[in-house]
């Protein structure tokens, strides 16, 4: 089983059990937020978080295996989680013991050197840390058939920043009759604008939605072009020229507020009107972005159609124009390519990540789009990387339970399911 993903580093001498118990490692937690000094006027902003590397200590913190626990209260919930993982760790620990002796012939057989450099060469250049931008609440609920009260929506995005995510888009001021989903953008603003250790954005189409984010306590907000004309017309009722005019308004109107803008290009590989869309239209787009004040140009695959092959090129040629520390890049996962398009996105120097918990969402205008990325699974794979995040996988995984419940459905994360799989069949052992 593998319970914890394993670094290449550590594949000769770890035990199994040590594997089990490396899934659980605290999370590593971040030192604050490091955006108060960023605004969008070009001074120079760091978007990843400080990250104690002394954090790294094993915690008993419990994880959401157990779902039939979640009609009990959360009191009883937690401490019987405590109880039955403990257990389950005995266990386990019991039936991995005759296992740890081949692991170490193993071990004892391999070539340490000869695997670490095998790892560097191919895993050269992947970032330490990678900012992950939690857009669950936002491009995750937007395309919901039955709207999801707001608090629900607030306490997700509680959920979330206590998970150890410093950015979590939570709403957009759109007009309520395009998307009806979000339309109570104002309240669950107001309820989650005090939330401390997150910066907090929402998509804001025009001076209207600027105006009424800032009204309701908006910090940070984000405008969305697109790289596809037809996209641009169905998704915002404008072609993308009239979209730039219209950001760099609130570009001007943010920077009077001292508001940071991120931009977003969507359809950075195909468009579900117009098929595959060239490099050089994303890069213009998202130099027109950046240089209006944008902090950070987010790369979006809306449909998901975008494999290594074509994402490289689209990066190479916005890289030439955008520095890759501030880009970001934003997968939907409609054919199963999100993670290996991250992974080349990072050996490309991209070190910002938008992912959505239990692969929530969709874009109600692009038909047969499905959800980002799931943030359990992105977070599984940098761990496995030895990358940090300063994400607490385990409160994730329980925050991902928390909304596919209210769902009424599955995770979409298969880090999920999958580590919630294991842990019930070990605790039939
Ligand atoms: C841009 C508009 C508003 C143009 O919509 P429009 O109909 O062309 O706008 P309008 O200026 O003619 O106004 C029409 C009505 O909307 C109102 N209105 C106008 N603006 C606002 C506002 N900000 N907030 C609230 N109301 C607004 C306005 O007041 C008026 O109300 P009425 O007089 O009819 O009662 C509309 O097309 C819209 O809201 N579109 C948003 C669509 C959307 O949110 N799509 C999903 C975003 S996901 C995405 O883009 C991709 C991304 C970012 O996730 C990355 C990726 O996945 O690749």
């Amino acid at each position: 089983s593998l319970e914890e993903p394993l670094g290449f580093d550590k594949l000769p001498s770890m035990s199994t059990i040590d594997r089990i118990q490396r899934f659980s490692a605290g999370a590593c937690r971040p030192r604050g937020d490091d955006m108060g000094n960023c605004w969008i006027d070009g001074r120079s902003c760091s978007t990843s978080n400080s990250c104690d590397e002394d954090h790294e200590e094993y915690t008993r913190e419990t994880f959401p295996w157990r779902r039939h626990l979640r009609e009990m209260s959360e009191g009883e919930a937690f401490n019987q989680r405590a109880k039955s993982v403990s257990k389950n760790r005995v266990k386990l620990r019991h039936v991995c013991k005759s296992r740890n002796r081949s692991d170490q012939q193993y071990s004892s057989k391999c070539n340490d050197r000869a695997i670490r450099d095998m790892t560097n060469k191919f895993l050269k250049g992947i970032p330490k840390f990678v900012k992950i931008v939690e857009v669950g609440p936002r491009d995750g609920l937007q395309n919901e058939k039955n709207i999801v009260p707001t608090s629900v929506k607030v306490e997700l995005i509680r959920r979330l920043v206590s998970s150890g995510l410093t950015v979590v888009e939570a709403t957009s001021f759109v007009s309520p009759k395009w998307v009806p989903q979000l339309a109570d953008a104002k309240d669950v603003m107001k309820a989650v604008c005090n939330i401390e250790d997150a910066r907090l954005p929402v998509l804001t189409p025009n001076l209207k939605g600027f105006e009424a984010a800032v009204a309701a306590g908006a910090k940070e907000v984000a405008v969305f072009a697109s790289a596809s004309e037809s996209f641009s017309k169905s998704n915002i009722n404008c072609s993308i020229e009239e979209s730039l005019v219209r950001y760099r308004a609130v570009c001007l109107a943010a920077k009077q507020h001292s508001v940071p803008v991120r931009g977003y290009v969507s359809c950075v590989v195909g468009c579900p009107v117009e098929g595959a869309i060239s490099p050089s239209k994303v890069a213009y787009v998202a130099k027109e972005l950046y240089d209006m004040g944008c902090f950070e140009i987010s790369l979006g695959d809306t449909i998901g159609v975008g494999t290594p092959g074509t994402v490289v090129p689209m990066l190479e040629a916005v890289m030439a124009v955008v520095p890759a520390e501030r880009l970001a890049v934003h997968f939907h996962d409609t054919y199963g390519q999100s993670l290996s398009n991250i992974l080349i996105s990072l050996q490309m120097g991209i070190s910002t990540v938008d992912s959505s918990v239990a692969g929530l969402g969709g874009c109600p205008y692009a038909k047969g789009a499905s959800g980002n990325v799931a943030t359990e699974d992105v977070v599984y794979m940098l761990n496995g990387l030895g990358v940090k995040t300063n994400i607490d996988l385990a409160k994730l995984m329980s925050t991902g339970d928390f909304i596919s419940d209210h769902l009424g459905r599955r995770s979409g994360s298969k880090t999920a399911v999958a580590l919630c799989r294991v842990t019930t069949d070990a605790s039939k052992i």
